[in-house]
């Protein structure tokens, strides 16, 4: 038998007919996060990349003999691979920002098995059938983990929604303000209108940047250099407002919306009051919105910078409750990085630094660090990045769960280990982080995707890349 440190990885060397063997694989231990709870004494069964069965209790109906290869997790916790439905992949034409195998290892890396990729920073951006299949021949030689797709809604283009559904597009995403890159529109109400009544009667989902211009901004801003600066010119009124119209178009259309990245806790009753009406509507929020607040931002800092901003402690722990509550669905990333000239990190000018913040790595140990002080479970981690995110990208039947026809896609990780963000270990393209030298709770030991080991802290990130391109089936 062949065992590893850390981990038992026991591997038969006799005994049994190799060929059953075949791509049959076993994960045991005494903390797996099923759907209906954690238990003490557990196993899953693979074959061929799905979860063929799952056991609980000690007298599980099996002979491990039979398996060609046991990963016996003792203590640390397994849980489904963590699905990121907010990701930046800017390739192809801003590659230098984000690329696949880049974006794809540091996923891997974060315990993540399934990333979504959104339709902008690339060029093409995902907005016509064309760019899309451009995108997808990008994506497929170089992904570490499981991609699926957003498309974009941009003025005019309406009639390209139907055909990127029935090629496989996840859902779509479209700016209520400027989106940072020019060939990416925002859209105006009449866009919405048009486009809404292309996406009724399919079960697409539309995602909103939900910011819009007002007028109380202050006419003087101060310092650029000063993050408080860049905080007065994104007041909450620009996503308060902003949501008021998904929230109407939403309970107009009966079309499923989306709002990604919600920071302003304040715009929380308009999304109840459009939920209670029974609007198709969920709404995610971001782990820097949960674990970075507006006080502690350093002066010329812009690798903070994202666009709605990061607010005050105060907004955060409104943000936190509404998680606890129900009232947020889900954790994101929302990826997005760029190169280090246009974060401007010399010059530090908040105002005209790119918006984005990369992190997609470090997800699981932001929300446990900040989660598991507030009272979060190893379930609520699930529900909220791994269930509900899975569900939004169309993907519930295959991922974010630990159930047999699910894809075995699992994450094996020690939630009492500390560790700290240093820049050897970041894997995202150009490596910029506000999370740098930042102490997190929680470490990944092992991902797996689809019953194969992508990621593990003695081996590090495998050497090919594994990772399937996902396509939604049976667009209506
Ligand atoms: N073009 C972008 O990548 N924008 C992103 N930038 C952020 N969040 O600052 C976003 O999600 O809006
Ligand atoms: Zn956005
Ligand atoms: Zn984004």
């Amino acid at each position: 038998m062949l065992i590893t440190s850390g981990m038992q990885k026991l591997r038969t060397s006799q005994g049994c007919n190799m060929a059953d063997l075949k791509d049959k694989k076993l994960v045991k231990g005494r903390r797996i996060v099923f759907e209906d709870g954690v238990v003490s004494e557990g196993c899953i069964v693979i074959r061929e990349g799905k979860i063929e069965a799952v056991h609980r209790g000690e007298n599980a109906p099996i002979n491990e003999e039979e398996f060609q290869e046991v990963i016996d997790a003792g203590n640390q916790v397994v849980m489904p691979g963590i699905v990121d439905s907010h990701v930046h992949v800017n390739e192809p034409g801003r590659t230098a920002w984000e690329g696949y195998e880049t974006a794809t290892k540091a996923a891997a890396m974060g315990g993540i098995t399934t990333i979504v990729d959104m339709p902008l920073n690339s060029i093409p951006p995902t907005t016509t059938l064309d760019a899309f299949k451009i995108k997808m021949e990008h994506a497929q030689p170089q992904c570490y983990v499981d991609v699926a797709f957003w498309g974009g809604v941009v003025p005019g283009n309406e009639m390209e929604l139907r055909p990127m559904i029935n090629a496989g597009i996840a859902g779509f995403k479209c700016f209520l303000i400027h989106s940072g890159v020019d060939e990416f529109p925002h859209v105006t109400t009449e866009d919405l209108h048009a486009a809404m009544k292309q996406l009724q009667g399919t079960d697409s989902v539309l995602l909103f940047h939900a910011e819009v211009e007002t007028s109380d901004i202050p006419d003087s801003l101060g310092s650029p250099e000063e993050y408080s600066s860049f905080l007065a010119s994104r007041p909450p009124s620009m996503e308060y407002e902003a949501i008021k119209l998904v929230c109407n178009m939403c309970k107009t259309y009966r079309v499923p919306c989306h709002i990604v990245h919600l920071s302003a806790a304040a715009a929380l009753p308009l999304i109840q009051e459009a939920r209670g009406a029974g609007a198709p509507l969920t709404v995610e929020t971001c782990h820097h919105y949960l674990n970075l607040e507006a006080a502690t931002v350093p002066g010329k800092a812009t690798q903070y910078k994202c666009c709605p901003p990061i607010r005050d402690a105060r907004n955060q722990e409104i943000l936190w409750q509404a998680l606890g509550n129900g009232d947020i669905d889900m954790v994101v990333s929302d990826h997005s990085p760029c190169t280090p000239e246009l974060k401007l990190l010399e010059k530090g000018d908040f105002l005209a630094a790119w918006g984005g913040i990369a992190s997609v790595q470090f997800g699981l140990s932001l929300f446990w660090t900040g989660g598991s002080k507030r009272g979060f479970t190893l379930q609520d981690m699930v529900r909220l990045m791994c269930e509900n995110t899975s569900k939004l990208a169309g993907l519930g039947d295959r991922k974010g769960k630990i159930r047999a026809g699910c894809d075995a896609d699992l994450v094996i990780w020690d939630p009492e280990a500390m560790w700290k963000v240093a820049v050897p270990s970041i894997q995202h393209k150009n490596k910029i982080t506000p999370y740098l030298d930042m102490a997190l709770k929680g470490k990944v030991l092992k991902t797996i995707l689809r019953g194969q080991v992508v990621y593990s802290d003695t081996e590090g990130i495998a050497q090919q890349p594994m990772g399937q391109l996902l396509l939604k089936t049976g667009g209506k």
